[in-house]
């Protein structure tokens, strides 16, 4: 573990991005006039979303909605250290993240394949094995369409894997759908697989006489899973050994509830997304295919269960940690190549590939929810979240800059953590 990362919460923002320049992990040097540095070197206003970009990203654009952007540090994923970048609004995530990485250490994640589904619809099938066995039979055909409507991405390796068919029996009769996998090399593949679908989908409807519902790609991203494991010594999670092995036996338990009760799998879930959510913002991912993704697959089962497990390995003394979610994820298209601040996100992250990146975002996800565990199990969420949620509550009820340390302060001696006596603290400081 980088001993320069010890204390980094404690530094300037200015420092911070001082020792990730340093490193070479950051292009960004916040005084140009030093010549010692990277050739590529930015200022901050170089990464900002421009107005006139973002006016093309989106409809009836006004301005930018700012997110605070943190790293979080201590993270080795596959042997490499990462500073992991991540958008977020809610205090204490980004810390969360770094500590969890710092107990975690090594977390070794292998992305085992990376496709994308896609699905033609043709509703009110009256002889379902009939037109499953026509489409079957004309796969050959069908994946040379396939094949020419996304001709770059078979250039590079990529495109249309293979064709299969399935009917769905609903009230109004049956669905037969048509699946294609496809590999979109670096991108996400949503736009270059519905253009796919819908070059495939006219001659389906040719070759069935039935004319298709919809043809769109699945969110469900079930060939695009990554798994994450790391393994943590039980006596390194307290300096009392009594104490390290209550901890690790608690964080199996509270693991094995999420298996268990959707209630608590939801919120078990909810932490996990922390951080997976925070890195795809700052990365340019799209979050919400994603979200939708991580909650089926939460959901195979027919039970929501949590996405990671925690058991104790007693041959090696190891508190073991998995987490296995699909992760559709792009280093290029979308809008991820004209954001500049993602550009520099992915930069810090050594400019990944999409693998990779699946990788480092799994292991983030897992190590937020060690953290966030870890805590329930132990001193409970409010110690450390609610201490870092004290300046929120300051800069809520009005404090200015000047007066927020010293209400934090009074805030965290009082142990009452509301708005009222927030307002309280704030108005003796103004001799109110
Ligand atoms: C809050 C901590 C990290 C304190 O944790 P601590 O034990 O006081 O930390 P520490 O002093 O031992 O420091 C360990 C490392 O944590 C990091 N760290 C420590 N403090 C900071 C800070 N201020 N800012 C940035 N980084 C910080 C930092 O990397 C530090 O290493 P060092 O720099 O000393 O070498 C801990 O209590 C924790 O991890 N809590 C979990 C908080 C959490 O999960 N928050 C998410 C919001 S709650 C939620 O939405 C999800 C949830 C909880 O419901 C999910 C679920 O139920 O499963
Ligand atoms: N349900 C969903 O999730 C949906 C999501 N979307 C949105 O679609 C977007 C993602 O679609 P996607 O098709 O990934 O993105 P794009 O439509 O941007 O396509 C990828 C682009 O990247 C180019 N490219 C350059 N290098 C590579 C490489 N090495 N590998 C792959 N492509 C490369 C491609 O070039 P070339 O043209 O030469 O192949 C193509 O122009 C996101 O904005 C997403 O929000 C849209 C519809 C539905």
């Amino acid at each position: 573990m980088n001993q320069i990362f010890n204390g980094f919460y404690k530094k300037t923002p200015q420092e911070r991005l001082e020792i990730l320049h340093k490193l070479g992990w950051s292009k960004i040097r916040l005084d140009l006039t030093d010549e010692t540095g990277l050739e590529e070197v930015q200022s901050i206003d170089d990464i900002q979303l421009p107005n006139l970009v973002a006016d093309q990203m989106i409809e009836n654009y006004v301005f930018n909605y700012q997110l605070p952007l943190g790293v979080a540090v201590n993270f080795i994923v596959n042997d490499i250290p990462y500073s992991v970048p991540m958008a977020v609004e809610e205090p204490s995530v980004i810390a969360a993240a770094s500590n969890g990485a710092k107990k975690v250490g090594n977390i070794k994640a292998k992305m085992l394949k990376r496709e994308t589904i896609g699905q033609i619809v043709l509703p009110n099938v009256e002889k379902p094995m009939l037109i499953q066995d026509i489409i079957n039979s004309n796969e050959q055909e069908l994946m040379e369409i396939a094949k020419a409507a996304s001709e770059n991405m078979v250039k590079r390796g990529g495109g249309p894997r293979k064709i299969w068919t399935q009917t769905f029996e609903g009230d109004s009769g049956a669905f037969v759908t048509t699946y294609i996998s496809f590999d979109p090399c670096e991108a996400m593949g949503a736009n270059a697989l519905n253009t796919v679908l819908e070059n495939v989908a006219p001659r389906i409807a040719t070759l069935t006489d039935h004319e298709p519902l919809m043809s769109i790609l699945s969110n469900y991203a079930t060939e695009a899973i990554v798994t994450a494991r790391c393994e943590i010594p039980i006596i390194s999670l307290d300096k009392d050994a009594m104490l390290a092995e209550e901890i690790a036996h608690n964080i199996a338990l509270a693991s094995e509830y999420a298996q268990i009760d959707p209630y608590r799998a939801t919120t078990h879930n909810k932490g996990i997304m922390n951080g997976i959510d925070a890195v795809l913002i700052a990365t340019g991912n799209d979050w919400r295919a994603v979200e939708a993704g991580v909650h089926a697959y939460a959901s195979r089962s027919g039970v929501y269960r949590g996405l990671s497990k925690w058991k104790i390995d007693h041959s090696t003394n190891e508190l073991v940690g998995e987490i296995e979610l699909p992760l559709q994820l792009a280093t290029v298209g979308g809008t991820i190549s004209v954001h500049p601040t993602a550009q520099w996100a992915l930069d810090l992250l050594h400019q990944p590939t999409a693998n990779e990146l699946a990788e480092i975002v799994a292991s983030v996800g897992l190590a937020q929810n060690f953290a966030a565990i870890r805590a329930l199990v132990t001193e409970g969420i409010q110690k450390g979240h609610m201490a870092l949620q004290a300046r929120s509550l300051a800069l809520q009820v009005g404090a200015d800059l000047t007066e927020v340390d010293e209400v934090v302060k009074k805030l965290r001696e009082s142990g009452i953590m509301n708005s009222t006596k927030a307002k309280e603290i704030l108005s003796l400081l103004r001799g109110k």
